[in-house]
């Protein structure tokens, strides 16, 4: 087992198996739980709501929407419906159970329930546990956009039970990557190092680094949200790739993997870099062979600036009429790039033509 903790404000336990404590980690007092699960994982929803009441709490379980599906106000109001029928109060607890999307949503609905109830969360896709279960992002999508409502809400604790990857599609493996590698540039290069030892057996649950590569993910994520957690400044840097990735989402309305589009919104910011002036050449090349070493996708259809660019607009991190963006100036050196001239942002773009 390993234990990184966020800030000491609350656990990340790594650990084959842990889903089923989730019971020990609810905290004292709680008598209700709704535990969030997509369909996919009903069989662990089922089980973690069999445990939790077995300890007298209790709990209920709910299927939602696969994928970001889930993602809306209508499954929200949903879910907000069933605490109140249950009458859920400030003690009790939400417990997400699935990948980014549900613990995001898990997330959101525990925020907003009475201004604010505890949520545990247990990821169970790689990027759900290396990224969107850690540090209290939470949010939905609307119809203009990628998380565009939401709230920053600490989850209590996250339990990242690893035995559970077996069942995870190697496509949705292979997306959490994506955020694994975005960790590794901005942070951590030892995990471009472990990666490029062995790139296939990176892309397997049971492959040697691979609680080494989620432990270090975690720990880059643990370090930069304790410090920043409203995302004032240094939390941008968690953002690589997104600015273009989120647009890539939206305008594809989201049929495309949130890792997979992080994926070419790096390999965007790094061209964007390079056309800057701010990054090497060869830098760049490292972005495309890291990510393509493992199976994720680095280029991307002409034709289609006019779209992505008015959905970058959307971006949280734009101020005003001006685009910013999380680049290099080299490995572990993010800095911010604020109003690229169209001139180099459009070089980036076609750079990723296929
Ligand atoms: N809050 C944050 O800080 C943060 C960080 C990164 C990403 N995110 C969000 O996370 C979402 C992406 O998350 P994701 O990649 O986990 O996608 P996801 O939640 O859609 O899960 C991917 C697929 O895997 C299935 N699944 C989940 N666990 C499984 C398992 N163990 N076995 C078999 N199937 C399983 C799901 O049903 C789904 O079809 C995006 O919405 C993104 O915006 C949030
Ligand atoms: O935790 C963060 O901060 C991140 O930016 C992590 C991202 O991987 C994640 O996808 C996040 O949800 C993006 O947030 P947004 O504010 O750009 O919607
Ligand atoms: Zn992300």
């Amino acid at each position: 087992m390993s234990v990184v903790s966020v800030g000491g404000d609350y656990d990340v336990v790594i650990e084959a198996g842990c889903s089923a404590r989730v019971a020990d980690v609810v905290g004292d007092g709680v008598q209700r739980a709704l535990v969030v699960h997509p369909d996919s994982m009903r069989p662990l929803g089922d089980k973690v709501t069999e445990s939790l009441r077995d300890k007298g709490i209790d709990a209920y379980a709910v299927s939602v929407p696969d994928a970001e599906d889930a993602k809306t106000a209508v499954v929200a109001a949903d879910l907000w419906a069933l605490l109140g029928q249950h009458g859920f109060t400030r003690s009790d607890v939400v417990v997400g159970v699935g990948g980014g999307t549900v613990t995001d949503l898990a997330g959101f609905v525990a925020a907003t329930w009475l201004r604010g109830v505890p949520v545990v969360q247990v990821p169970t896709t790689l990027l759900g546990m290396v990224d969107a279960a850690v540090g209290g992002k939470t949010g939905i999508n609307t119809a203009e956009g990628k998380n565009l409502v939401g709230s920053f809400h600490p989850p209590r604790a996250v339990l990242c039970d690893v035995d559970v990857l077996s069942t995870l599609p190697r496509a949705d493996y292979v997306a959490g990557l994506a955020e694994i590698i975005k960790a590794g540039f901005i942070v951590d290069p030892v995990i471009l190092d472990l990666v490029a030892e062995d790139p296939e057996a990176a892309t397997r649950p049971d492959g040697p680094h691979t609680l080494e590569l989620i432990e270090r993910a975690i720990a880059v994520k643990a370090e930069v949200v304790s410090q920043d957690l409203k995302e004032s400044s240094l939390r941008e840097i968690l953002n690589y790739g997104h600015t273009f990735g989120h647009a890539i989402e939206h305008v594809e309305h989201y049929r495309r993997r949130h890792g997979e589009a992080v994926s070419i919104g790096m390999v965007f910011a790094a061209e964007l870099a390079c056309a800057a002036g701010v990054l090497a050449r060869d830098v760049v090349d490292r972005h495309r062979e890291a990510l393509t070493s493992v199976g994720l996708p680095t280029a991307y259809e002409s034709g289609r600036w006019a779209e992505l660019e008015t959905a970058m607009r959307r971006d949280k991190k734009t101020r005003g009429s001006l685009l910013r963006f999380v680049v290099l100036e080299d490995i572990a050196r993010p800095v911010r790039l604020e109003g690229p001239t169209e001139d180099q942002l459009t070089t980036a773009y076609a750079a990723l033509s296929h």
